[in-house]
């Protein structure tokens, strides 16, 4: 059988990694795949650096239209990122009948509806295997592996940078910046890498990872996302403390109401899987009501990990060339029209345990005065203990039981008012669903 023949838009950690991939396994994929998969065209900015990467029988442009148009392309891979130019040429690939790969998460959060509807109808593949949690083959997991289940709930460490930094934080005591630095120069880190740390990339994947679980269209906008940028080195030791480690995760949750969609820095109890996941790993915990608790683990950012990803994609879209579009696994694992429109949870509605630091005057009265505030607002206090600080205050931290999280935010106004609290009170979640 004749090769297929591959278009990769971009040329840099993932793209650079994809030809490596191909050539490197290249007969092992053959024969997986049942026929060659040839890169025949790339875009790049850097054109001359690529062309001596790729050899003579490549077209190598900076012209990027010209990948997606040109006539012997079967398969877009588009690796460019964003969603401005990376946008304008997954349309135009699937307009021209092409099938599409990407790693671009951002693209898919804000516009994978659009993207997927529009592939569709055209009978056509975009694939995204990539866009989360990189090499973890965690859609193909949802989408099909899991489809005997009602999902319930799922949470993940889903951001290679900054569980890299958290880590190299913890173990080498770098700086925040060190560590961050060293995950850009290992290519983890987003061009803009405050998507990282303010949890928006981990954001993007949640809400695709929400869609695969839950059969609802992708709602990035609904997202609640904190990063890491907030958290102190005293809230990582006083957890560490309580038994505790602080990682970013995503969480979504079906409840009677409606579904939660949230990432931000969670305690989660040593004892766990996730809290012992380090470095650029990615982890995701996904509870179906048939097989119950499942995880998966990987690299989750990265040259190799990310390409073998989109390799596995392209193997995928390869086989499934010749089987007629309605037989295909659907884009977002349930059916076009059976999508649901399960609202989204607001914030106040979510039940958490919580982990609350405050500096306050310490004299007779103060922690009668915040048990009060917290018991008026129906939030128990599971544990506490005082950490002297000077001559005249001291560090509370509070673990509560479960409360809502509106009636916490109410009790922490009313805190953060009274005379004798002298610091913003510190609030983080403690995951107990794990
Ligand atoms: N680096 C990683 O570990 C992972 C990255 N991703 C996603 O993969 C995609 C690519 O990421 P990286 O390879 O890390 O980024 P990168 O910045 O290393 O590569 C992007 C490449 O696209 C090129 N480019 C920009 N505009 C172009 C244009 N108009 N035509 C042709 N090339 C153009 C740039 O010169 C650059 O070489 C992004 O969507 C990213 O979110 C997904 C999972 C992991
Ligand atoms: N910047 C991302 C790359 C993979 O998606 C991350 O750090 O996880
Ligand atoms: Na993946």
């Amino acid at each position: 059988m004749s090769p297929v023949k591959v278009g990769l838009l971009g040329f840099g950690v993932v793209g650079g990694g994809t030809f490596k991939v191909l050539a490197q396994n290249a007969e092992e994929i053959a024969r997986r795949a049942g026929r060659k998969i040839e890169v025949v065209a790339v875009g790049a900015l850097n054109v001359d650096t690529v062309r001596e990467l790729v050899g003579d029988n490549v077209l190598v442009t900076s012209d990027a239209y010209e990948v997606v148009r040109h006539p012997e392309v079967d398969i877009v891979v588009e690796l460019i990122g964003g969603d401005t130019i990376a946008r304008e040429l997954v349309n135009e690939a699937i307009a021209r009948g092409k099938h599409v790969v990407t790693a671009n998460k951002a693209l898919l959060a804000k516009h994978g509806n659009e993207i997927f509807a529009a592939a569709h109808d055209k009978g056509l593949m975009v694939a995204f295997e990539a866009a989360v949690a990189g090499g973890i083959p965690i859609v193909k997991a949802i989408r099909e592996g899991l489809t005997a289940n009602r999902i319930q709930w799922l949470a993940g460490i889903i951001n290679g940078t900054t569980n890299y930094i958290l880590s190299e934080m913890r173990f080498k005591g770098l700086s925040f910046n060190e560590a961050l630095a060293d995950a850009q120069r290992l290519g983890y880190a987003e061009a803009d890498p405050t998507f990282d740390i303010e949890g928006v990339d981990a954001a993007h994947k949640l809400s695709l990872l929400a869609s695969l679980a839950f059969g609802i269209p992708v709602q990035f906008s609904k997202v609640h996302i904190e990063g890491i940028t907030g958290l102190a080195k005293e809230d990582i030791a006083h957890a560490e403390r309580l038994g505790y480690r602080i990682k970013l995760l995503g969480i979504t949750r079906r409840c009677d109401q409606g579904i939660e969609l949230r990432v931000h820095p969670t305690l989660i109890p040593v004892e766990r899987l996730l809290s012992s996941v380090e470095g650029a790993m990615n982890a995701v915990q996904v509870n179906g009501d048939m097989v119950g608790p499942t995880l998966y683990y990987g690299q989750g950012a990265g040259e190799l990990p990310t390409a073998s990803a989109v390799v596995a994609d392209l193997v995928d879209v390869t086989r499934l060339l010749l089987a007629d579009p309605g037989h295909r696994v659907p884009h977002l694992a349930f059916q076009p029209g059976a999508m649901a429109d399960t609202p989204i949870l607001s914030m106040d509605d979510v039940i958490s345990s919580y982990y609350l630091r405050l500096r306050v005057d310490d004299r007779p009265g103060v922690l009668a005065d915040l048990a009060r505030v917290l018991a008026n607002h129906q939030i128990s206090i599971g544990s506490m203990f005082q950490e002297p600080h000077g001559p005249a205050d001291a560090d509370i931290i509070f673990l509560s039981h479960e409360a809502r999280e509106g009636n916490v935010n109410r009790a922490l106004e009313e805190i953060q008012a009274l005379p004798f609290v002298k610091s913003h009170v510190t609030r983080l979640r403690v995951e107990s669903l794990l």
